[in-house]
């Protein structure tokens, strides 16, 4: 364990770039594994995550090199070829290297164990289980459809129709990945939008791949199988839900103004910027632009006082990894914030609803748990006392970061037990918060 005391701090002022988004990172690593030739990619995330999924993608016969800071070199081996691992594929803590490449291994004709840390193996892997399964794959999981489990693919698997039961960018990629090399058409029905950043870079590399939308926003996503996938150049946009904790870090504390450069703004993940507006946050977008085929723009983040409101559960998966941050926000705001329909937040890397309520809690916030969201009555901008002894951070990088952010809004600093777990998705998260701080 490596625990750290936050202390109050700030204004914080400067310029910072956050490192690559963790999602587009996973998935130029396996996409680049998949197309015959290489795939060069620069501003990726060099997070533990990102590593075990190129750590697994080298045990299937993939060669994934590092080239330079953040400039990665990807020799794939062709949709339908990748090879048996001879070890068990380690995926530390990321729940999206998991299930994205379940989907992978599930149409290949191979074998892969996969096994976690606890906080993965605690997380349910039923909702890939279920349509790979459909496809033809066979599992042998842990109890309640957990990690380590055995996965044997198929090949030829069977193309599906599958309606997505919770709203999942991971089981949305990982059927769409699976149906890669399967013959024919498989098809995700996706009643309620997830980040599409699988769609955008399938297409990017020559997949055909097709969106419907219904009228009532339902998204119908085919893919035809048996693809061949050309190399790409990708350039990785910086991460939403890595800027989300310097935003509020920037918004509560007094006397701040932060530019982060080169932020991903996704319409499916840009929700936090929303509702920190709602919420009166002084959020400016500076030279928008593309990049790597998703849309991009600096952030200008003013401190502001902010106000309690109550979040539409409709936006929440534009923003399902940024509500720890959000609940620090509505701990300093002026009034009751109240969100729900958040059910997901309890099968994150912890139960990032029961572990933030405690957490803010200890650190003299007002919390009322609610089964499916927090009602959060702000200090309307005065410090928090701070928490006494370390808060539990449950292996849970996000827990850790918010916390974190949280110590410069309170009297006495917040004690985190655990700062490790921040490096699977911000390593340098501690450095640039001191340096922004100082
Ligand atoms: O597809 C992805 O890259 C991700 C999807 C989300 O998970 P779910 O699909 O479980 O909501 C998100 O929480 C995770 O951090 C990354
Ligand atoms: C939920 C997260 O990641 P994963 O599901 O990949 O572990 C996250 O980064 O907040």
């Amino acid at each position: 364990m490596r625990p750290r005391r936050f202390l109050p701090a700030g204004p914080l002022k400067g310029t910072i770039r956050v490192p690559g988004d963790k999602s587009i990172s996973h998935r130029s690593i396996m996409l680049g594994a998949l197309a015959v030739g290489e795939t060069r990619v620069t501003g990726l995330l060099e997070g533990e995550d990102v590593l075990a999924t190129a750590a697994a993608m080298r045990a299937m016969g993939a060669t994934v090199e590092r080239t330079g800071e953040g400039a990665w070199s990807v020799h794939g081996v062709g949709v339908g070829a990748l090879l048996q691992p001879q070890a068990p594929l380690d995926m530390g803590n990321s729940g999206t290297s998991t299930r994205l490449l379940m989907g992978l291994v599930a149409s290949h004709p191979i074998t892969a164990t996969f096994v976690g840390d606890a906080s993965l193996s605690k997380r349910p892997m039923g909702r890939v289980i279920e349509p790979l399964s459909q496809m033809g794959a066979s599992f042998e999981a842990s109890e309640g459809g957990r990690l380590p489990l055995i996965l044997k693919g198929i090949c030829p698997a069977v193309p599906i129709s599958y309606r997505l039961l919770v709203a999942s960018a991971q089981v949305k990629s990982a059927v769409l990945l699976a149906g890669l090399n399967t013959p024919g058409i498989t098809t995700v029905i996706e009643p309620v939008p997830t980040r599409d950043h699988s769609e955008r870079m399938l297409r990017g590399f020559g997949a055909e791949l097709n969106v419907e939308v219904e009228v009532d926003g339902t998204r119908i996503i085919s893919i035809r199988g048996e693809a061949e996938l050309k190399p790409q150049t990708i350039d990785v946009p910086g991460d939403p839900s890595s800027a989300a904790f310097f935003m509020v870090a920037a918004l509560i504390t007094p006397g701040s103004e932060v530019l982060i450069e080169n932020v991903g703004l996704n319409p499916t993940r840009a929700g936090l910027v929303e509702v920190l507006r709602q919420m009166g946050g002084q959020i400016d977008e500076v030279n928008a632009r593309e990049v790597g085929g998703e849309p991009v723009a600096d952030l200008l983040v003013k401190h502001s006082p902010l106000k309690g409101i109550e979040v539409d559960p409709a936006i929440a998966p534009s923003m399902i990894d940024e509500f720890p941050a959000l609940f620090v926000a509505a701990a300093l705001a002026d009034g009751v914030t109240t969100t729900s329909g958040l059910d997901e937040l309890r099968v994150k890397e912890s139960d990032r609803l029961a572990v933030m309520a405690a957490a803010l809690t200890a650190a003299g916030a007002r919390i009322e748990e609610r089964e499916d969201g927090l009602i959060i009555t702000g200090t309307g901008g005065e410090p928090l006392p701070g928490s006494a002894g370390a808060i539990a951070t449950h292996l849970d990088h996000r827990i850790a970061m918010s916390m974190a952010v949280t110590g410069l809004a309170s009297k006495n600093g917040v004690e985190v037990d655990d700062t490790r777990p921040i490096a699977t998705s911000f390593p340098v998260f501690e450095t640039m918060l001191d340096g922004l701080a100082a």
